[in-house]
């Protein structure tokens, strides 16, 4: 497995509207992207485009979110977890398994369109951490 390009950071929100105004007003963010759903993540997702990187704002789409959990800790919202490209999802859930890491469910279609996973925050340190398969338009 090789680790790639840090694709973008999940920041959970219980409102992505207050948080594209915090990141414009605070932060002067300018290449803010159109919210949209992915119910079958359980999320509302934003992206807010850094130089190198962006910020994933994650917004419960229902109840049963994944990320509703961690809100109800998190009242505020937060750094939820952040997210390495890889060059090929199969060969890096295979690897992982192997060295005995916790892969939570199997690869599915992430925000930017391609297969994602996420290794169980016990294996890392107590990060939540994504990877997805690299994008061919390398964004
Ligand atoms: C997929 C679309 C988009 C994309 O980029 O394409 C996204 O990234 S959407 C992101 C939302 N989806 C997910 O997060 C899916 C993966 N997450 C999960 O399966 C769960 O959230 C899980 C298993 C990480 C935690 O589940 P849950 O919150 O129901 O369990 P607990 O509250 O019991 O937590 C267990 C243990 O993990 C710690 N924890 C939970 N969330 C996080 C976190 N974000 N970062 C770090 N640690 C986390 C929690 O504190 C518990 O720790 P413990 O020491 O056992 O108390
Ligand atoms: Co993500």
């Amino acid at each position: 497995m090789t680790l790639g390009r840090l694709n973008h950071v999940g920041v959970a929100t219980p409102s992505i509207a207050a948080s594209i105004e915090t990141y414009r007003s605070l932060l002067g963010a300018t290449a803010i992207g159109e919210p949209f759903d992915l119910p079958t993540q359980g999320v509302k997702v934003c992206f807010i485009d850094a130089p190198n990187t962006q910020i994933e704002l994650i917004e419960p789409y229902d109840d049963a979110s994944p990320i509703a959990g961690f809100l109800r800790k998190n009242p505020a919202g937060g750094q939820h977890h952040v997210c390495f490209e890889v060059p090929d999802i199969d060969a890096a859930v295979a690897e992982l398994k192997a060295k005995g890491a916790t892969v939570l469910g199997e690869p599915r279609i992430g925000a930017h369109g391609t297969p994602i996973i996420f290794l169980h925050p016990r294996d890392m340190g107590g990060m939540l951490v994504e990877l997805m398969e690299s994008p061919g338009d390398g964004h």
